[in-house]
């Protein structure tokens, strides 16, 4: 974080917060994070993880049964009337009553929520304008989900929980809620996502956790995370070119034609391999170079986090 993002009033705190569940189970072991106003913070883990039990306290609808919770300077559970009105939840499952049109679901929410946007505004926000007229329940999957977004939407929330928002929608509606939660940060609200999807953490989250059994095991911009992890250069060698005539140190990396570098220094080796294919006048198929993505990073660390577990047979 920048000195000026340090300086930024905190809207969401956790301190070292458990809970567990009947039984004894417990699902969240001493988590820490805090978001800044305006920021958009990611929570991701591998199933089970803990961030929907997380999120949930955060959202009031359960207390820590360890550490604290604040957001916007409150416990979201025990000061619930001073929280609730300036948050926004989009939960996994709104579960709305399926005869009603889809405004008057709007309409209905509208009347327990202060300060409501006017219903059209919702649904265009959304790009749910089209289908006001339509009952709940002819909603397709990703309907529901915009549909829960503008109820989360509804009273103009200076925080959203957002979980799992774009589940079940297409690419253009994926980018389309993406573009939207962009335009609710830049107008200053702070938004808690917890996603799947390692690419719309990657496109949105200023920084990000990754969770596993319970606890953070990376935190960080996605810059952070993937920084320790390998770049990657793929090509494809054209017939009679074999592998054998690559620079000694690129050859170990070739499986037939097809070849697959990693790097710590991609500039570097591309540079190597680049200079090389053109003083030997062959031309790379295909040939595509990244840095590391979050999805990479993210199955290291969820594998390396397994195999720490894994009890040795006797
Ligand atoms: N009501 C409950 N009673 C008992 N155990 C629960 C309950 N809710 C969740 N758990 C357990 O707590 C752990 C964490 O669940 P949680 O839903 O918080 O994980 P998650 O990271 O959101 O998972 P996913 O990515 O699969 O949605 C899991 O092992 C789950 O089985």
């Amino acid at each position: 974080m920048t000195s000026d993002d340090m300086s930024r009033e905190c809207v969401i705190q956790a301190e070292d917060v458990r809970r567990s569940y009947a039984g004894g189970f417990e699902a969240v072991s001493g988590v820490s994070f805090s978001v800044a106003r305006g920021e958009l913070f990611a929570l991701l883990g591998t199933n089970g993880a803990g961030k929907t039990s997380t999120v949930e306290l955060l959202e009031g609808l359960a207390r820590p049964d360890g550490g604290t919770v604040r957001v916007l300077g409150h416990a979201p559970y025990g000061d619930r009337s001073q929280v609730r009105p300036r948050i926004g939840v989009m939960l996994q499952e709104g579960g709305f009553p399926s005869e009603l049109s889809v405004t008057e679901t709007v309409r209905m929410w509208a009347g327990c929520t202060s300060g409501a946007r006017p219903t059209g505004e919702a649904l265009e926000l959304v790009g749910l304008g089209h289908r006001a007229r339509v009952r709940v329940k002819q909603l397709s999957g990703g309907e529901r989900r915009r549909l829960d977004l503008a109820l989360a939407l509804l009273g103009r929330p200076e925080v959203l929980f957002l979980d799992e928002p774009t589940t079940g929608l297409d690419a253009e509606g994926r980018r389309d809620t993406w573009a939207l939660v962009r335009r609710l940060q830049e107008d200053g609200t702070t938004v808690l996502l917890t996603t799947h999807y390692l690419e719309e953490a990657e496109a949105l989250a200023d920084r990000l956790v990754i969770m596993h059994r319970g606890r953070i095991v990376t935190a960080g911009t996605t810059a952070e995370v993937t920084a320790a992890r390998p770049a990657r250069i793929r090509f494809e060698l054209p017939e009679g070119v074999p592998a054998a005539r690559l620079p000694l140190d690129l050859r170990a990396a070739a499986e037939g034609p097809r070849v697959e570098i990693r790097t710590h220094g991609l500039q570097d080796t591309l540079t190597e391999l680049l200079r090389w294919a053109a003083e030997s006048g062959v031309r790379l198929h295909g040939l595509d170079a990244r840095s590391a993505s979050l999805e990479e990073a993210f199955l290291d660390i969820a594998q390396s986090a397994a195999e720490t577990e894994e009890v040795p047979v006797p």
